[in-house]
């Protein structure tokens, strides 16, 4: 009826805040008699699928790679690349081209360290503290990175302590899961990741700066991604034990990303998979296709 018989009709107000709102019309009826008048409207807020609240997160993790001119080259490729303003985006550089990286790169990307001990100074010689990390202005750190968990033997005790000493310093943690190539055909993936998850869920104070990154092992640095339905899979389960674990708020917003040769090509549909909030990406985050892994969504 409205339709019909409204010959102007505009939102005059809307009343936001929780799941409706409220909606006004001005009418102006035409005709002999004239009328004017103000419908208001109640709505129902449309909701968003959970996994389109978590913000898409892509971290390159650069590894040990480059040189001062090659890492010059790809910030020059990052400041200059279209990416989606939706993304947010993270580069962890090597320690020794933290500091350069942060002074050359746009502030739109954030930084990451790619470790940090768990004492804010003192006689640990080649560590960095969390402290080091703020005094730089990054605000992120990798942790229990497979290359550290099975190069550098760190127990997932040791990993515990090191979340809660760069939460104590407000620094985000990109925390690392995932089961190798043994472990998966022993058939014990499920049990390897909700031990790695449930020492980190023992130590987070602040699940707003965490981030999860599962790593299929077997696949890193392969050029073979675990296939959407293995990653998806796993993801589910693990936001499922975040419910029954911790609380499902933050098994609602906690980000799940994915690394494991992650590439241009791969990525798309990746991307479309429910549990799968971003990328956590070595090699091809050293090259131009980076700006399409970050564009995954768009
Ligand atoms: O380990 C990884 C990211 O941390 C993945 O590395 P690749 O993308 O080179 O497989």
């Amino acid at each position: 009826i409205c339709e019909k018989i409204c010959k102007q009709k505009k939102p005059l107000r809307n009343q936001e805040g929780g799941n409706f709102f409220f909606t006004a019309l001005y009418l102006h009826l035409s005709g002999p008699q004239q009328a004017f008048g103000t419908v208001l409207i109640l709505c129902k807020r449309p909701q968003k699928p959970a996994n389109m609240t978590r913000k898409f997160f892509v971290c390159g993790n650069w590894k040990m790679n480059g040189s001062k001119k090659s890492i010059g080259e790809l910030i020059q490729l990052l400041n200059q690349a279209k990416l989606d303003p939706s993304v947010e985006v993270v580069c962890a550089a090597p320690t020794i081209y933290l500091d350069m990286t942060r002074s050359k790169l746009d502030p739109k990307f954030g930084m990451a360290a790619q470790n940090c001990y768990i004492f804010p100074s003192g006689g640990f010689t080649g560590e960095i503290s969390p402290a080091m990390i703020k005094d730089c202005d990054i605000n992120w750190v990798i942790l229990g990175h497979s290359t550290r968990r099975h190069i550098f033997g760190e127990s997932n005790e040791l990993i515990g302590k090191k979340i809660a000493h760069a939460q104590e310093n407000s620094l985000g943690v990109i925390v690392c899961i995932g089961e190798t190539l043994d472990e998966k055909e022993r058939g014990i993936t499920d049990e390897v990741i909700f031990a790695q998850t449930k020492a980190i869920a023992d130590n987070v104070k602040d699940w707003s700066k965490v981030v999860i990154a599962y790593e299929a092992g077997w696949a890193i640095g392969t050029g073979k991604s675990a296939t959407p339905q293995h990653v998806q899979n796993i993801h589910e389960k693990v936001r499922e034990w975040l419910k029954t674990n911790v609380s499902e708020p933050v098994a609602n917003s906690v980000r799940i990303i994915y690394g494991g040769s992650v590439r241009g090509d791969s990525c798309r549909e990746l991307a479309t998979q429910k549990d799968i909030d971003g990328f956590i990406v070595g090699k091809g985050s050293l090259k131009p296709e980076f700006v399409d892994i970050v564009n995954a969504r768009a």
